[in-house]
């Protein structure tokens, strides 16, 4: 049996997460569950998972679930504190790490200081802080499993391989719900055209920066840290298909892939279960008749942030931090209405520009980039708008 900590479980990566813990009884129980502010969704999930601890963002939210809950509530805490609390709780064997956005980071590295093993989903962790994460991960020698679906790939693809052997990495793009559209026509895209991702059903945030390709930034920095190779020797690739998930190319010529359907249910339980597989009642992949499987180059014009992730991870410190922070900012203006879907790379072009990046070594020196990124791209918003 395996004790799991399930953190963002009210979201799309928490929701099939418990659709696997439900059809695997046996192997896996629930210890803990933290959310934002989906009560409806996680006085459900705790009423069937039966937590031993819960957490959410807000006070208010935490005495309203108490009342809801009566006499079958378990302990239920809140903020940050209650974060942490349900990430290091005695008895927890693995993390899956599924809020999003640098609000993950805090809570993330309490579970690794308590000794979890982590299963990754929040990729803007390792963005934010990369090297702190790595480091705290062989320190205190626990196992870190990517949930990403590029990452899983490519974890699975080097299954077996010596890493001296890698030439590098590919990961692959879908290309998003733009990838055909001029500049011109991605002037006038809405929030609901940029949330119609065409293969994957994911969360707000994830699928604007799908949209924007600051998501393949983000994974091309996440790919970094997890698998230690520079930037020159990740590369991605258009796939719009979205089968090929990631590939390894190797020293050889060789190159290795992991291929499936678009679900994020395999690669979730692929770190749930490692090194096991676990059947999963999924559609099986039919490649006779999708046919083919198409590749092209990224286009940077049409898809800057790519390249300022690409950027931001070669000036390194503080400057992944700063382009994570100033997309989180823009991405919530873009869904509000108050900045258009090009002005995303805009504001976060001008909130690198004003902070010159600088060596990082605690978190508390993360947090406060962080921080201060967020205060700039809304001070440029603000004056822009
Ligand atoms: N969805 C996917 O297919 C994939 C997602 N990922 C990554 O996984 C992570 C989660 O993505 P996804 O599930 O799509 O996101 P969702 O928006 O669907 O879910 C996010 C979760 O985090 C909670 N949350 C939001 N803000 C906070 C906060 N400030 N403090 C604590 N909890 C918070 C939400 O709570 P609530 O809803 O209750 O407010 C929810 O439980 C992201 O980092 C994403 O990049 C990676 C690969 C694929
Ligand atoms: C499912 C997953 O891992 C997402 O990160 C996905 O890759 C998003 O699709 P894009 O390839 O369009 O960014
Ligand atoms: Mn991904």
């Amino acid at each position: 049996m395996k004790n799991l900590a399930i953190l963002g479980s009210t979201g799309s990566i928490g929701v099939s997460a418990l659709e696997i813990v439900a059809a695997y009884p046996d192997r896996y129980r629930v210890l803990s569950l933290t959310a934002g502010s989906n009560l409806t969704r996680l006085e459900e999930q705790i009423r069937r998972f039966r937590p031993l601890l819960v957490a959410v963002v807000d006070p208010a939210d935490a005495a309203t679930l108490r009342q809801r809950l009566g006499t079958e509530a378990p302990e239920i805490l809140c903020g940050v504190e209650g974060m942490i609390a349900c990430a290091s709780l005695s008895g927890v064997d693995m993390v899956l790490s599924a809020i999003v956005g640098a609000a993950g980071l805090v809570p993330t590295m309490a579970a690794i200081e308590a000794g979890k093993d982590i299963a990754l989903a929040n990729k803007e962790t390792l963005v934010t802080a990369g090297p702190l994460v790595m480091e705290a991960v062989a320190r205190k020698g626990v196992s870190l499993y990517p949930v990403d679906s590029e990452h899983s790939a490519i974890f699975q693809s080097l299954e077996g391989h010596r890493r001296s052997d890698v030439r590098r990495l590919i990961l692959t793009a879908s290309g998003g719900p733009f990838r055909n559209h001029s500049l011109a026509q991605l002037k006038g895209v809405t929030p609901g055209d940029a949330l119609n991702h065409p293969n994957w059903s994911m969360g707000r945030k994830i699928s604007i920066d799908s949209a924007t390709m600051m998501n393949k930034g983000l994974e091309v920095i996440e790919a970094r840290w997890l698998f230690d190779l520079p930037a020159e020797r990740i590369a991605v690739h258009i796939h719009p298909q979205s089968i090929v998930h990631s590939m390894v190319e190797y020293l050889d010529g060789s190159v290795i892939a992991q291929l499936g359907i678009p679900d994020m249910k395999t690669p979730i339980a692929y770190a749930l279960s490692y090194p096991e597989r676990l059947p999963l009642n999924l559609p099986p992949l039919d490649l006779c008749s999708l046919g083919s499987l198409t590749f092209e180059t990224p286009d940077p014009a049409r898809f800057a942030c790519l390249s300022l992730a690409y950027e931001a991870l070669r000036e390194g410190g503080s400057a992944p931090a700063v382009l994570n922070a100033a997309n989180e900012v823009a991405v919530e203006a873009f869904l509000n209405g108050q900045i258009a879907f090009l002005d995303i790379p805009v504001i976060i072009r001008a909130t690198l520009d004003s902070h010159p990046g600088e060596p990082l070594s605690h978190i508390d020196g993360y947090l406060r980039a962080d921080r201060q990124a967020r205060q700039s791209a809304r001070r440029i918003i603000a004056a822009a708008h």
